[in-house]
């Protein structure tokens, strides 16, 4: 699904207002109604909802929501807060329609405030979309005592002063909802964990906007959905063997950090590898062929650090169908030089996490040695090492989608809708995991995945969006099962499903 910016949804919405044919007072009234049918099915008419409306559209909305929750017998107040002389077309009708049913309040001064208790629901619909400067004076003070107060609070659209595709300053204010509904595309302010505080949980609400406009829409931003990622998904043949998806060779541990290779291992398996090779340093061995009797292991001569050499005999590096290197290996300087051996022995795309990424970030020349198309897994901290600090997360997605296009490679960049950067600019933003995920041992797990993936002949483009997807999706499964808290990265691989 497209990610488009705020001048794009203008003209999106004038093309459904033009090509559907509908007036822009009905679209409106649409939006509201889808916004009403959320609120309808998580709250009951005995709420006292209170609603804010600023003086654009985004207060239309406001005004209309609060006239079709009446309707449906709830307790509505509603303030207007009347920060300017101007208002909205279309503000100004819902106005006249809501007055016909009650009086609204008007907020002009900070006396005007209601005071807000925790059983009230707070329904922000002063600014949207529209907001060109930051909040400031009356609206300003409007949105600080709604934060203050101990009540429940949803954004329509988009939280008050939250800007839709652009960074805010540190000290602008906005409000800080539990929820936001946001009309059917997400917004690219929704997905950046900076406003993780102006947002809480969103939630997507289909409004029927012109499905042509967003199909011809340029954009290098996306959100993939379920559907999206079943496309990507191939079912197994029927006449397939083990040989028909890959030998996979996993390298990695390190004496004290053999459980990342084990998770990684397992993950893989789970993700329909045809034959999985693991090298672990000799300590893993007995580990590695206790814990996961389906992979072939492959004892490094070291028995601390992978060097590289092993007395088991194997295909040669360049004869495995892919190759996933990093989980708990370390950073010695043998094991880097490994690393090189393999970037420079290995031509096919490989994937690339963890401490294996803190050597490319101590080696910046083994950057350039990364085959076409690899997929690099950093966690934030990790992409900093790799690149440089950044100002924001507009800041950093540039930088993102920067390295991606100059390495022609794929970036995982691994957090609350983990970005996977493409070699050409896109960026797509991943809708399912949950906070249980930051444990210990996920990553570790992604890399066993892709490694799969790409074994089996995933295109890498395809594999890291596809990946991405269903290893938050296993971890969403998981967390059903444990709840968040007591998630572990192997309920992770136990919970992974591939068929949805
Ligand atoms: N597109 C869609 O799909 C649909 C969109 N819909 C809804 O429309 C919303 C967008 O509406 P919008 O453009 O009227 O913007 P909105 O944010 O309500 O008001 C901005 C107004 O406030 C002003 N202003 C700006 N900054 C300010 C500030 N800091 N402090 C104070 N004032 C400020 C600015 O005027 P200015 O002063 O700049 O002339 C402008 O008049 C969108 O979020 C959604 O809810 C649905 O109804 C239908 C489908
Ligand atoms: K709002």
């Amino acid at each position: 699904m497209k990610i488009l910016n705020v001048e794009q949804i203008r003209q999106l919405d004038q093309a459904t207002i033009t090509y559907e044919p509908i007036a822009p007072i009905q679209l409106m009234e649409r939006a509201s109604q889808a916004f009403v049918d959320w609120f309808m099915s998580r709250y009951d008419a005995f709420t006292p909802v209170k609603v804010f409306c600023g003086l654009g559209n985004n207060g239309g909305d406001g005004l209309a929501i609060a006239r079709l929750l009446l309707q449906a017998n709830y307790i509505v107040e509603v303030f207007v807060v009347r920060y300017a002389p101007r208002e909205s077309d279309d503000f100004a009708h819902n106005h006249r329609r809501l007055k016909l049913l009650i009086n609204p309040h008007y907020v002009e001064n900070p006396g005007d405030m209601p005071t807000l208790r925790q059983r009230d629901v707070v329904i922000d619909a002063i600014l949207g979309s529209g907001i060109s400067r930051p909040a400031e004076g009356l609206v300003k003070m409007v949105i600080e005592r709604i934060n203050r107060a101990p009540a429940q609070v949803i954004s329509v659209d988009i939280a008050s002063g939250l800007q839709a595709n652009q960074p805010n300053q540190s000290d602008d204010v906005t409000i800080w909802p539990d929820h936001t509904v946001t009309f059917d595309l997400p917004k690219l302010a929704l997905l950046l964990p900076g406003n993780a505080r102006s947002v809480g949980e969103w939630h997507m609400v289909d409004i029927g906007l012109n499905q042509r406009f967003i199909d011809q829409a340029p954009t290098p931003y996306y959100y993939t959905t379920e559907a999206e990622a079943r496309l990507l998904l191939r079912r197994r043949e029927r006449f397939s063997n083990k040989g028909s998806f890959g030998h996979a060779l996993l390298l990695v541990g390190s004496y004290g950090k053999i459980g990342a290779g084990v998770l990684a291992a397992k993950a893989c398996l789970r993700s329909g590898v045809g034959l999985l090779t693991v090298q672990t340093p000799g300590c893993g061995y007995v580990v590695m062929q206790t814990a996961v009797p389906e992979a072939m292991c492959r004892p490094d001569v070291d028995d601390r650090l992978l060097t590289g050499p092993s007395d088991v005999d194997g295909p040669s590096l360049a004869d495995y169908a892919a190759i996933g290197v990093g989980p708990g290996i370390g950073k010695a300087p043998e094991t880097a030089r490994f690393l090189r051996e393999v970037l420079t022995n290995f031509s096919k795309p490989v994937v690339v996490d963890a401490d294996a990424l803190n050597l490319l970030s101590a080696n910046k020349d083994l950057i350039g040695l990364l085959p076409e198309n690899s997929i690099l897994t950093p966690h934030p901290k990790e992409f900093e090492r790799l690149t440089q600090r950044w100002q924001n997360d507009y800041d950093k997605l540039e930088l993102l989608r920067e390295f991606a296009q100059r390495q022609q490679v794929v970036v995982v960049l691994k957090g609350a809708h983990t970005a996977v950067a493409l070699p050409n600019g896109e960026v797509h933003f991943n809708s399912t995991g949950n906070p249980g995920m930051s444990t210990g041992g996920t990553g570790d797990v992604l890399t066993g995945l892709l490694t799969a993936l790409l074994a089996q002949g995933y295109d890498p483009v395809e594999a890291a969006v596809l990946g991405v997807f269903a290893h938050g999706m296993a971890g969403d499964k998981a967390a059903q099962v444990r709840g968040q808290i007591g998630l572990t990265a192997s309920d992770v691989v136990e919970s992974l499903h591939w068929a949805w």
